[in-house]
């Protein structure tokens, strides 16, 4: 499972979906209704109601499957989690980059190793740059940071480089920022992608899937435009045709 995107790779199996439901039963009539979707997200919602069983059942159905549970916490913590994430044969995790070089070391260093003990690929770790649900208002007033997303992004796309993870994610506006300091094969995954049909909701820093992949995103992230339209599988298929 650790791979790197390849060219080739056709624009539906670059849009990763989240299941952001509550229960499994949701999750897996969602992925019933969407057959044509590759590369699923298990976030917090999810994990923390259903535990594991989904990752098993997308597992058995051949699907990709990025586990987002965006650790944060001290390097012997994160090491932990992240070792037991590993265990369950996922190919993308994510951290919170601000938890630092020697935590964003460690989560790394800690997954490829159970995932060898394991029998699986290594994940690979990516780290979160800032939420795509913050706006400069509130990186300078809420958290008195002095940088504007742009740099902030850019500092932490730098951090997790050089801490030896696999790749950022962040908001499409700033992958030109990402990309200055993180050559290739850096993976850059971005939520906050939102085709102009579809409401932004509280995703602060966003652009339409097409201007996302022409940035040059590895990988989008798109949920509620998709899961939550009348007829999701039409949804996804136009967001394949505009990317198309
Ligand atoms: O790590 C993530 O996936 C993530 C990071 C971030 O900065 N912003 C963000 O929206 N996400 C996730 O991406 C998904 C976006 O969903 P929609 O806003 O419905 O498209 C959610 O599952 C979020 O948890």
């Amino acid at each position: 499972m650790l791979f790197a995107k390849s060219p080739g790779d056709s624009p539906d199996r670059r849009i990763i979906v989240p299941l952001d439901v509550p229960t499994l039963a949701q999750a897996k009539a969602l992925v019933d209704q969407l057959p044509q979707v590759s590369f699923w997200k298990v976030g917090l919602e999810l994990f923390v109601s259903g535990g594991a069983p989904i990752l098993a059942e997308l597992r058995q159905r051949g699907a990709r499957i990025f586990l987002d549970l965006k650790f944060h916490d001290i390097p012997n913590t994160m090491a932990g989690a992240c070792a037991a994430a590993a265990t369950y044969g996922v190919d993308f995790l994510t951290v919170h980059a601000s938890a630092g070089r020697d935590a964003l070391t460690a989560a790394q260093a800690a997954a490829t190793t159970a995932a060898q003990t394991a029998g699986h690929p290594s994940p690979h770790i990516l780290a979160v740059t800032l939420l795509t649900s913050l706006n400069s208002r509130h990186l300078a007033f809420d958290l008195k940071v002095s940088l504007d997303p742009w740099d902030y992004v850019q500092q932490m796309a730098m951090l997790a480089l050089d801490s030896g993870v696999a790749g950022v994610v962040c908001s499409p506006q700033e992958i030109a920022a990402v990309r200055q300091v993180c050559p290739v094969p850096f993976q850059i995954v971005c939520p906050g992608v939102r085709p102009d049909w579809a409401t932004a909701g509280d995703q602060q820093r966003t652009l339409t899937p097409a201007a996302a992949i022409a940035a040059g995103a590895d990988y989008l992230v798109i949920g509620r435009p998709i899961t939550q339209a009348a007829d999701p599988a039409a949804a996804f298929a136009r967001i394949c045709d505009e990317l198309n």
